[in-house]
């Protein structure tokens, strides 16, 4: 859904978003000042078709010049008829595209459905990403000389090589990268240093790999597919490397690369999930942990898709974490709202972010289970009927650190929320749960900063930074550090608020467990309570047997999932 638009003998290009209020930036590297309307006749049937009817468009630069530009004539025809407009996206995660053998099932998962024309996200096969960063890590002080023999670099190797050789395809698909990356390891080795840009062009290479594989399989097996490095598609993102974010002019690009390929030589593309590039340093960047479902959801705001698809190794979103409650149960239903709350406090189901570009396109996400796809899975919509509603799934954040801040003047001391919280500005760090008084302030650090430093090894910086934080704060109050916290999220419908704390509360108490902080976001859809973490499992193992278990109000109910007949862990107290 792009059109090459003529301009002053140049042909930038843009993509249409859906909201006729917004406007796009024309192109990226065009000029960032120079912005795109829709023509108001235009906005209605775009919205029905998912392509704007007018041939006008209005574009206008800073200094109000207004100009009218004519659509590219193959992409207007390409545009015009509609059985060659690619219709959704599905993204596969690592455990879909495991082995060779997960490679075909995928395959054949896709051409059971040859009426969609889908574009294909990938992640890297299996663990491959975390044997890239434990690669790098010890590449830092294992000595040039001994790269060759790192185990994770072997199994890396192993696992391309014997998926390559069991697809039938040719080794050259990827030893190349295999070398390049050889040759990477050796580089971090010798320099003895591993930085944040480093790490994102090695781990990099995995989603390079199982794409070209993927690709590669399905051009042998008769079906057409083109690979795509999403770094060099139009992935534009901050230079924030290891958790990048996708910057505005990403959809129009990849709505014109994706599209114009597609209609001057139809193949199903292959798209590298989880890659971008920096839009000043055109390094490889990566979009955070599990960024794939983003690439899928960026993508199918930019062509104005019917459906996005992410396919898991679970039968949808479930009430809580199966590793938790391994009788946890589909959600058939969540609302765009919900499933951003589930994932920012810490269902690893679902990417943070990657609600946003599907709710601002409003483009429904379907979780399936590419192990079991005749399951339902879950549906992601803008609404959903809340009126039987009461809690949906429970999430928890283990390994959190939670301050208590008492200002040291007395009451009425107006501006010490200000300043706490200026003080968390000025260090660039942010804040998940809070609970105030005039006074005081209790809250959780956002751990995803934190995190993403845990996972180079930095636990020390960590920790450092923390005393900083302290060191800051206690300049105007009394502060207590409290480590070991969890965040038990409960996502629903907070219209019933009192419902659900009344069980709650009772659960927790009947477990002799004390909350330490209660805050309800602005959202309204999701209460969060602060346990200590050697009681949090407990508590939400106890909260899911009450909430789910014991025919209580739920949408999540009996009558949807007959014969379920989880009993109640005996040590566990519930209402
Ligand atoms: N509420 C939840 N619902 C479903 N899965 C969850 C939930 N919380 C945690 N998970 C975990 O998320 C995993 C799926 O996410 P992820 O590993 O990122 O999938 P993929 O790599 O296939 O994209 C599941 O295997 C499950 O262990
Ligand atoms: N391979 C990346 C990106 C990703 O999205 O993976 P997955 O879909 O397997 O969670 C990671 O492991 O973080």
């Amino acid at each position: 859904m792009a059109a090459a638009l003529r301009f002053a003998g140049l042909s930038p290009c843009v993509g249409f978003r859906r909201d006729p209020s917004t406007y796009l930036p024309l192109s990226w590297s065009f000029s960032s000042k120079l912005w795109v309307e829709l023509s108001p006749r235009s906005i209605g049937t775009k919205r029905a078709r998912g392509y704007p009817r007018s041939r006008s468009l209005r574009v206008s630069c800073e200094r109000g010049v207004s100009a009218f530009f004519e659509e590219d004539e193959a992409e207007r025809q390409g545009a015009d008829g509609d059985a060659a407009q690619l219709s959704i996206v599905m993204k596969f995660g690592g455990s879909s595209v495991a082995s060779a053998e997960r490679m075909k099932e995928v395959a054949d998962l896709i051409l059971n459905f040859p009426e969609e024309r889908p574009v294909i996200v990938l992640s890297a096969m299996g663990k491959t990403t975390n044997n890239l960063l434990l690669a790098g890590e010890k590449a830092v002080c294992c000595g040039v000389s001994n790269v060759s023999e790192l185990h994770e670099l072997s199994s890396i190797k192993d696992l391309h090589l014997k998926t390559v050789d069991e697809l039938g395809l040719d080794k050259s698909i990827v030893s190349g990268l295999l070398d390049e990356l050889e040759q990477l390891l050796k580089g971090i080795a010798m320099m003895k240093e591993l930085t944040l840009r480093t790490r994102d062009y090695l781990v990099s290479f995995g989603e390079c790999m199982s794409t070209r594989i993927f690709a590669a399989y399905l051009n042998k097996i008769g079906v057409k597919a083109r690979q795509y490095d999403a770094f060099d598609i139009g992935f534009i993102t901050t230079d924030d490397f290891t958790n990048a974010d996708i910057l505005e002019a990403t959809y129009p690009a990849i709505a014109k690369r994706l599209h114009g390929d597609w209609i001057n030589n139809p193949a199903i593309p292959i798209v590298t999930g989880f890659l971008g590039k920096g839009w000043k340093s055109c390094a490889v960047t990566t979009l955070g942990r599990g960024g794939s479902d983003l690439t899928a959801t960026t993508i199918g705001k930019a062509l104005g898709l019917r459906e996005i698809q992410v396919w898991k190794d679970v039968d949808g979103v479930l009430t809580c974490d199966p590793n938790i409650y391994p009788s946890a149960r589909p959600v058939p239903h969540l609302t765009f709202e919900e499933a951003a709350e589930l994932a920012y406090f810490g269902a690893q189901v679902l990417h943070p972010l990657s609600m946003r570009p599907a709710r601002e396109g409003d483009i429904p996400v379907r979780v399936k289970n590419s192990y079991n796809p005749q399951a339902p899975g879950t549906v992601i919509t803008k609404e959903r009927d809340m009126s039987k509603a009461v809690l949906t799934s429970i999430v928890l954040k283990s390994n959190i650190t939670m301050l208590d801040i008492v200002s040291t003047r007395m009451l009425g001391q107006y501006g010490f929320l200000a300043k706490v919280f200026a003080i968390f500005e000025d260090l660039g760090i942010s804040v998940d749960c809070v609970a105030t008084s005039e006074v005081s302030i209790s809250l959780t650090l956002d751990p995803s900063k934190l995190w993403s430093r845990e996972l180079i090894q930095q636990a020390s910086t960590c920790a450092k930074e923390l005393d900083h934080v302290v060191e800051e704060l206690e300049k105007i109050a009394v502060v207590h550090l409290l480590q070991h916290r969890s965040i038990i999220s409960l996502v629903g419908n907070v219209q019933r608020s009192s419902l659900i704390l009344e069980k709650a509360f009772n659960v927790l108490r009947k477990n002799g467990v004390n909350v330490q902080m209660i805050s309800q976001g602005a959202s309204k859809v999701n209460i969060s309570l602060i346990v200590n973490d050697d009681e949090a499992k407990q508590c939400v193992k106890a909260l899911h047997s009450a909430f789910f278990e014991n025919g209580f109000l739920s949408e999540v109910g009996e009558a949807e999932f007959p014969g379920n007949g989880t009993t109640i862990p005996s040590n566990l107290a519930v209402m």
